[in-house]
């Protein structure tokens, strides 16, 4: 078709149905009418066919950090190349499977691999697989990732237990939800407006801080911010987020837990600080990915000590 006939068939389509005609639908309003809650019960179905117990735990692991999923037992494996309309990972430190099995005695299955804005998956496509795993029986979301520490006083290697987020990209316009809102994701109706302030559970926080007390690990509380990336942030950037009182920068999780809030579960996030962010103009210290996945990779074994041992303290839920 020539450009002329296409801006006719256009006009005259305005020319119908009003100006509204004109305007592109928001990409994640697109993704969210392909992912309907029929679609999400395909998917729910074809892995229940290949594993049929239900998952109480659903854990995402961050860079580096999928070795968590080794450590669960009587596993399943699926990648997600098998699951129809699953999407992959294509970043170095995720591999693309969905682990099932058991971890210190509850029912889990871990994303061993994430999705990210960045690698062009809109943030509803990104998020959707926590709808899968809630449909699937989990009633709780354990968030994982590596991030930058923005607070002076931390060090690589440290842990932060996520007390809030900063949803950046929510803030410009861009979260999971948009598009139609359907009521049905989830065990109550879900809102058009979710409320996201105790999006992290003050319970579970509570109890991580326990449990890394009595493993003697030092934990972080803190604020985390998500840009979209996949540039690391400027040196004005990274001031700007320490003057808004970001504690840790990444380019994940907000999403998913934008839509664990909306489909009802509990939550807990974990950062690991990977790399220390740039504050001064001189400092020739850059972040690399390899280097983040170096430390996550190095620090793993803490970080998974304190998610098999909390996940140990969850009370089965047997309703
Ligand atoms: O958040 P996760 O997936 O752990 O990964 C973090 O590490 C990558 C950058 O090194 C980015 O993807 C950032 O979000
Ligand atoms: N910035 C953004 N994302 C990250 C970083 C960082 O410094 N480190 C790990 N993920």
């Amino acid at each position: 078709m020539s450009n002329n006939t296409q801006s006719k068939k256009e006009s005259a389509l305005i020319a119908e149905n009003g100006p509204w005609a004109a305007v592109g639908e928001h990409p994640n309003a697109i993704t969210n009418r392909f992912y309907t809650y029929e679609r999400v019960q395909e998917i729910v179905a074809f892995i229940q066919n290949i594993v049929p117990a239900k998952p109480e735990v659903a854990i995402i692991c961050g860079s580096g950090l999928g070795g968590l999923a080794e450590l669960v037992v009587d596993k399943v494996v699926i990648p997600y190349a098998d699951i129809p309309n699953f999407p992959r990972s294509t970043v170095a430190g995720h591999r693309s499977n969905l682990v099932f099995g058991i971890l210190n005695g509850i029912s889990v299955v871990c994303m061993q691999g994430r999705f990210h804005p960045y690698e062009g998956y809109t943030t509803a496509a990104c998020a959707f697989p926590v709808r899968v795993m809630q449909m699937l029986g989990a009633h709780t979301l354990i968030v994982t990732c590596a991030a930058g520490g923005v607070n002076k006083s931390y060090r690589v290697g440290d842990i932060m237990l996520i007390k809030d987020h900063i949803n950046f990209p929510s803030m410009a316009g861009n979260n999971p939800l948009i598009g139609h809102n359907d009521e049905r994701f989830g065990k109550k109706i879900r809102p058009r407006f979710p409320p996201v302030g105790h999006a992290y559970d003050r319970q579970y926080a509570s109890q991580m801080k326990q449990v890394a007390a009595k493993h003697n690990i030092e934990l972080r509380e803190g604020v985390y911010c998500a840009l979209g990336g996949p540039c690391y942030e400027t040196i004005a950037e990274i001031n700007l987020l320490r003057v808004l009182g970001i504690d840790a920068v990444g380019m994940s999780i907000v999403h998913e837990v934008t839509l664990g809030a909306h489909c009802g579960l509990r939550m807990l996030g974990l950062a690991l600080i990977t790399n220390k962010c740039l504050f001064e103009y001189d400092s020739t210290i850059e972040a690399v990915h390899e280097d983040v996945i170096r430390i996550s990779e190095l620090k793993a074994n803490e970080l998974q000590q304190l998610i098999l041992d909390f996940v140990g303290g969850i009370k089965t839920n047997k309703t």
